[in-house]
């Protein structure tokens, strides 16, 4: 369900309905209610063997813009896993999760917070991936202490997404890397107490810490950012189409190489004048990097559709810059749309993967931006609070955007939910290889061919942080190879491609269905 929010700015305590039936509450700077349902109706457990996929019949032979396939024998391709030494999901699993998320962020940063039993199940997270290659992956609520959450309404989708791995007694490198990743955020939050009513750490973000360094860290680059942003609220394009879509696409652009600033890879070194001089460098020399990392660009045929869209979803990745500039974006695209155009912001329904985003984070993001001395962020960020309150800006939570389950096998509530945007924006790494299933897809295959089950004609901002990818020319490839031995994970190259959506209705729903019964046979 999507949250409509009301009168920002007045300090009120409000309560956020997360789980279920269970509430809490938080004390904000400003009220909003707001509830969201979490029914998810995957139906994983159905077994076809040998399903190929049903894709739908091709208009035009245009790669990423094509209505999408005819009805072909395409067998999925094979899942990423971390089993492979020397690659950046085996490098992620064997030891970055361990040394630099858990002991190096979980631990370090609430140190102070952390009770014995919260202590004692990290103990046990940090065992198993200390010993990764070996140990078989459990539901989550099967390990020790497993018992303790009384506010979570997702162990039902959990135990679906985990019931191949588990049963076939599948390890932490063995399994598909996409499983494993979100399933390692989820046994995070499970092990801090996010979801014991009685813990101290209920519904408490691991990773606050650095989201508030990640902003903080961006202040230069805010400065310059701003007066662009409000230049653009302001404009009367009148009927100059040309002109409104050649400033939205900055826009695009920018929060396309907001995505390189994730955390995860560009951790914050403090809100010292040094990280904050630092990332507004590094904003100025992606967007003048622009057109030379691009390894696709369907900005062209995005922009027709989005230019004067009434209502585009953007499916958000990391808090701090990224964050920034995705509402940039989201209020360009709201002035852009005129009157009655809404920007669906979706975001996590818990903490996950470092930095991204949850319900709070937006809220928090506003307000710190609104209490700036620099007259041009607060005046972007009152407007901001605006389009919150007017309801052209709707912060829609939901945890299925935080679960490792390939995009086709959206449930119909997301479905249902997604389905009238004129586009769907999908941000960041995370969210592409979740559209590709994290398969070995081969470069070249087109997009449509790979995404054309989207419920919505759908725009993919991705910068390159793991190694799989789709609709890339081979001289672009080529060119990127040469470029550095690092390209696809990076985060220096990315690419913008977009589906027009054509059979998004009960074709995709059809491909959705097979490429469920298949991945999970696999
Ligand atoms: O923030 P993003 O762009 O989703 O990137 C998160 C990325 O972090 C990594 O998982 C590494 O941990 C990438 O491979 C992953 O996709």
């Amino acid at each position: 369900m999507s949250v409509s929010l009301g009168s920002l700015g007045t300090k009120t305590s409000c309560s956020l309905r997360h789980h279920g039936n269970h509430s809490h509450s938080h004390s904000h700077s400003h009220s909003h209610s707001h509830s969201h349902s979490h029914s998810h109706s995957h139906s994983h457990s159905g077994v076809l063997k040998n399903t190929r996929l049903m894709t739908m019949a091709s208009s035009s032979s245009s790669s990423t813009t094509a209505a999408a396939l005819q009805v072909t024998s395409l067998e999925l391709p094979p899942p990423l896993t971390s089993t492979t030494p020397g690659t950046w999901a085996y490098d992620t699993m064997s030891r970055r999760v361990l040394e630099n998320i858990v002991q190096g962020t979980v631990v370090a940063d609430n140190e102070h917070l952390l009770d014995n039993a919260a202590r004692g199940r990290i103990s046990l997270l940090e065992a198993e991936l200390a010993n990764a290659a070996e140990t078989k992956l459990e539901h989550i609520l099967h390990h020790a202490n497993g018992e303790n959450e009384t506010s979570s309404n997702d162990e039902k989708a959990w135990r679906q997404l985990m019931q191949p791995y588990v049963e076939r007694g599948d390890t932490w490198l063995s399994a598909p890397w996409l499983v494993t990743e979100f399933y390692l955020y989820r046994r995070i939050l499970h092990a801090t107490g996010y979801f014991d009513a009685k813990a101290p750490l209920h519904l408490h973000d691991p990773f606050a810490l650095q989201k508030k360094k990640g902003l903080a860290a961006c202040a230069s680059a805010m400065s310059s950012l701003a007066p662009r942003v409000n230049a653009f609220a302001a404009a009367d394009f009148g009927d100059d189409l040309d002109a409104k879509s050649d400033q939205l696409r900055l826009f695009v652009m920018l929060s396309l190489w907001g995505n390189r600033m994730d955390l995860s890879i560009w951790p914050s070194e403090g809100d010292g004048a040094a990280s904050s001089a630092r990332a507004a460098k590094a904003v100025e020399a992606a967007l003048a990097e622009s057109a030379s990392n691009l390894l696709h660009d369907d900005a062209d045929n995005a922009m027709k559709v989005i230019v004067n869209a009434r209502r585009v979803d953007i499916v958000v990745d990391n808090a701090g810059f990224e964050l920034v500039t995705d509402l940039a974006l989201a209020d360009a695209l709201a002035c852009a749309g005129g009157e009655g155009a809404c920007v669906t912001l979706r975001v996590k329904g818990h903490p996950t993967y470092v930095s991204d985003v949850i319900l709070e984070d937006v809220f928090e993001t506003i307000d710190t931006l609104a209490a700036s001395k620099e007259e041009a962020v607060a005046a972007m960020a009152t407007r901001w609070k605006t389009h919150m309150r007017s309801g052209r800006w709707v912060v829609a939570p939901h945890d299925y955007w935080a679960q490792g389950f390939p995009f086709w096998t959206m449930p119909e509530d997301v479905v249902a939910a997604v389905s009238g945007a004129d586009a769907v924006i999908l941000k960041g790494d995370a969210n592409y290889r979740r559209l590709l299933g994290d398969l070995q897809w081969p470069l070249s295959t087109p997009f449509a061919e790979v995404a054309g089950y989207m419920p919505a004609p759908t725009l993919a901002l991705r910068t390159l942080k793991a190694e799989l990818g789709c609709g890339m020319a081979e001289d672009r490839v080529a060119y990127a190879k040469a470029e550095s031995d690092d390209w696809m994970v990076s985060g220096r190259f990315g690419v913008v491609q977009f589906w027009e959506g054509v059979g998004a209705g009960e074709s995709c729903a059809s491909v959705r269905a097979a490429r469920t019964k298949e991945y999970f046979t696999m």
